[in-house]
């Protein structure tokens, strides 16, 4: 190092490793965990019609292909941002710029952020599908429904809720634990289906007994796109765990349990 380079590093010390830092970077991990979860409760309601001011058959009356247009881009910046952000060589790059502890904060606040600017932008498309006459039928998907929402949050507790959302890389840095490296996991649900997270949404999206033009694009673009990311995540799953994620891949079933295949 020169002496001007050193003179400059003296000028700016790396702050992340101090306590001040340490203690912001938590409560950002808060923060950001707290928008996350407004908006995974908002979802439900979203989605499932129910309490919210704005649903998925609500807001601004736009002509149909309007309407189809802005979806799409609204459910397109999510996929990408949710899709790039996630991959190792990204992380790699902006983790030049964004402290490493607060990484998967930031990622989890950027995901929520731009699901929120879906809730409020979406256009619904108002004709109806299919409308379940059956009071009992109707019930049971409302109630299945509401059991795929339960099973997204039951399997993020098996795989690691904390870690997932940011919370415990940000205390783990808080109290200057060292992060430890990915482990490969195959806890309860995950012995059944490779899955079960994306299982649960894709349950919450489909079972609805009114199902309107607008709901059905949502739960088919949303259900595409989780395809196109279980690709995407097991190939850095079988980078990162190698012949260990292959052979669970030839074990056990993407997400039906009784189907090889898928
Ligand atoms: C949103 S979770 C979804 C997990 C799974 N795809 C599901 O639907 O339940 C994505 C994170 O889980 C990790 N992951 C997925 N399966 C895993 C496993 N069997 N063991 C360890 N980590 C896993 C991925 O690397 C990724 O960081």
């Amino acid at each position: 190092m020169t002496q001007i380079d050193h003179q400059v590093h003296s000028l700016h010390p790396d702050v992340s490793g101090s306590r001040v830092f340490k203690f912001i970077a938590f409560l950002y991990g808060i923060a950001a965990y707290l928008v996350f979860f407004v908006t995974i409760v908002y979802a439900i309601g979203f989605v499932m019609g129910l309490v919210v001011p704005k649903t998925i058959d609500t807001g601004t009356d736009t002509p149909t292909a309007e309407a189809v247009i802005i979806n799409l881009l609204l459910m397109t910046l999510f996929a990408v941002q949710h899709s790039v952000m996630a991959r190792q060589r990204f992380k790699a790059w902006w983790t030049r710029f964004v402290p490493k502890p607060v990484e998967r904060s930031t990622y989890v606040l950027f995901a929520s952020l731009s699901l929120l600017l879906l809730f409020w932008q979406w256009r619904p498309l108002p004709s109806v599908i299919w409308d379940v006459a059956d009071p009992d039928l109707a019930v049971t998907l409302v109630t299945l429904s509401f059991a795929g929402w339960v099973l997204v949050f039951i399997s993020t507790f098996i795989i690691n809720h904390f870690e997932l959302f940011g919370l415990h890389q940000v205390t783990n840095h808080l109290v200057g634990k060292e992060a430890a490296p990915p482990r490969f996991k195959t806890p309860l649900l995950y012995k059944f289906v490779r899955h079960p997270i994306y299982l649960g949404f894709i349950i919450a999206f489909w079972a609805a007994p009114t199902m309107t033009a607008g709901h059905l694009l949502f739960a088919a673009v949303t259900t595409a796109y989780i395809f196109v990311g279980i690709a995407l995540e097991e190939h850095d799953l079988v980078d990162l765990f190698g012949d260990e994620y292959r052979q669970y891949k030839q074990r056990v079933s993407m997400l039906i349990p009784w189907r090889r295949s898928v």
